[in-house]
């Protein structure tokens, strides 16, 4: 691994403990190491981006990370606490949300009331739901608050279904902070997005990223250049290098990693 000495001593001087950290996190498939002890941090209000080549390993991060899988061997501390044991709910508790997961969007609903469904989760009224929508008028503030936050206050009345795909994206990513989470992990935000709704969601991760801290996999390296203060570069399961983008961007093993593509 590659270590930008210099640069990360002064961060440990003036940073803060990381939120989120992994320690010799490994996770093996039948003895194939895809994730090969793995010593992570994630500084809490950063956006902190995972790259690498496909098959580096980035979506079994993710997955040990929001607890889809179970680590081989290693750890992970949330505030400095032992997560490694605990359930995706659990985490979610905590404040650390995977969005694009369980933020369900369902299409036949309006904006409003799929607001309205999310929002009850946190508010203690699972279950309800389906007694009637009409008995959630009193979380309507919220909703439309969380709408004008991810600029969907002019779509509330529109069936989700029938939103344009940047748009169903900041609905799922409204739902996601219906959670108020402490902690966002976005697995890929602008997968499958045309160049139209690249622009308008990378701004709304800007937004929702204000005030949180923020873990994500893409593979957009403008996007990830744009936003993000940390870069973490993995390549068969390991970390490759770290640094702001102008640091692994410029790196020549991550070039080559890369075989001379984006990075
Ligand atoms: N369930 C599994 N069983 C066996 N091997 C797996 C499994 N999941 C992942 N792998 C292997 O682990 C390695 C890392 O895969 P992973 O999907 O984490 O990489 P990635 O960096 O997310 O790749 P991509 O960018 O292509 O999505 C790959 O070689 C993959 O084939």
């Amino acid at each position: 691994m590659i270590k930008f000495q210099i640069h990360e001593t002064r961060d440990e001087m003036t940073s803060p403990p990381p939120i989120l950290e992994a320690r010799g996190l490994a996770k093996e498939f039948r003895g194939f190491a895809a994730v090969d002890g793995l010593n992570l941090q994630v500084r809490e209000g950063s956006v902190h981006a995972l790259i690498g080549p496909n098959g580096a390993g980035k979506t079994t991060v993710f997955n040990l990370l929001t607890k889809v899988l179970k680590p081989t061997r290693g750890h992970i501390c949330f505030r400095g606490n032992d997560i490694t044991a605990k359930s995706t709910a659990d985490i979610a508790r905590l404040g650390v949300v995977r969005s694009f997961q369980i933020s369900a969007v369902f299409p036949t609903l309006t904006v409003k009331d799929n607001l309205r469904v999310a929002l009850q989760r946190p508010n203690g009224l699972s279950g309800q739901w389906w007694k009637s929508l009409n008995a959630l008028d009193r979380l309507d503030e919220r909703a439309y608050s969380l709408a004008e936050d991810v600029d969907l206050g002019k779509y509330m009345k529109h069936r989700a279904g029938d939103l344009p795909y940047g748009r169903k994206r900041a609905l799922e990513i409204a739902t996601t902070l219906a959670l108020d989470p402490v902690m966002l992990l976005l697995d890929e935000p602008l997968a499958g997005m045309g160049h139209e709704d690249i622009e308008g969601v990378t701004q709304l991760i800007d937004r929702v990223a204000k005030g949180r801290t923020v873990l994500m996999v893409e593979h957009n390296l403008k996007v990830v250049a744009k936003l993000c203060d940390k870069i973490t570069v993995l390549a068969r399961g390991q970390i490759l290098a770290e640094g702001t983008y102008t640091e692994v961007s410029s790196n020549r093993e991550v070039r080559q990693a890369y075989m001379g593509s984006a990075a």
